[in-house]
């Protein structure tokens, strides 16, 4: 069993604003009483009901941080501590201060390809990191993926939130139904064995919606999202894709592919031409 800082984490850092909250807890900017620097606190607490439905298992927690300490890279988030008290785990997380990507779209007229290019080729090259130490994250979405800051032109992207993520170990088979509809792959609504192609699925269903603005399976409800998913129908409606090249078209098609083994992997889009001629 992992070993956690049993200090009151109170004692190094104050406590500051609320950035998230979930059924896992709150994420809190934290700034570290000695440096002065901000960091982001991610304080989750921990189940003590086997069946409860708020907070989280220790286990998931000494996955997230176990997986967290492996994959070092400029595009994924660090993780520089860990607090345990009696009910409660802190995660001291470097501060990704630039907010969610799709936030920094948002405020922008459009997004040019070649600006939404840039974003995708650095979300890349962490999956290609994370994959080649077969770590799957689970749960890439918008609100998953963030900016380093909010000033440069050019922003470094962040992946956060390794709550859901998994390492594979050689022969063992992994499922897991969790995740969030609009982005999650058939595979995982069917509850068959997955890999780390279920995180490519959802790199297809962001770069559609980067181009577009749309979500290529949203249903009205989470059940009609699912079916939509299963049915792997979307279309390229051209209200809303006259602007983007038949070469994106062609990199989001060969990643919403209902085959995990038909599906480019992170190193295959590094090497797709919608990102390498760019
Ligand atoms: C400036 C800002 C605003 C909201 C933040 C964060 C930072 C943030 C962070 C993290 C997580 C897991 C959630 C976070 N959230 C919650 C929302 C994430 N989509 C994190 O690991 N570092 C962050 O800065």
């Amino acid at each position: 069993m992992a070993v956690f800082k049993p200090e009151n984490v109170e004692d190094f850092y104050e406590i500051g604003e609320v950035l998230g909250s979930g059924h896992f807890g709150q994420v809190r900017q934290v700034r570290e009483r000695t440096s002065g620097v901000f960091w982001a606190g991610k304080f989750l607490k921990i189940r003590k009901i086997a069946c409860s439905r708020l907070g989280v298992e220790r286990s998931s927690v000494e996955r997230e941080v176990e997986i967290l300490q492996s994959v070092q890279h400029p595009n994924i988030v660090t993780l520089k501590d860990v607090f345990e008290s009696r009910s409660e785990v802190v995660l001291i997380l470097e501060l990704v201060s630039g907010g969610e990507l799709f936030d920094f779209i948002a405020e922008k007229e459009n997004l040019l390809e070649s600006e939404a290019i840039e974003f995708m080729k650095q979300i890349l090259e962490g999956l290609r990191f994370m994959h080649g130490s077969n770590v799957a994250h689970f749960d890439l979405k918008p609100e998953n993926i963030m900016l380093s800051d909010k000033v440069s032109s050019n922003p470094n992207i962040k992946l956060i939130d390794f709550g859901l993520a998994h390492r594979f170990h050689q022969g063992e088979e992994y499922k897991s139904t969790s995740g969030t509809p609009q982005y999650i792959a058939p595979e995982v609504i069917n509850c068959e064995p997955l890999s780390t192609a279920a995180d490519m699925w959802s790199i297809g269903v962001i770069t559609y919606i980067l181009l577009s603005g749309l979500s290529p399976f949203q249903g009205e409800t989470d059940e009609e999202t699912l079916r939509n998913v299963l049915a792997t129908k979307y279309e390229f409606d051209e209200r809303y894709f006259s602007m983007a090249s038949s070469m994106a078209k062609d990199f989001i098609q060969k990643l919403l592919e209902r085959n995990p083994n038909e599906r480019m992997t992170a190193e295959e889009c590094l090497l797709h031409p919608w990102i390498k001629m760019s």
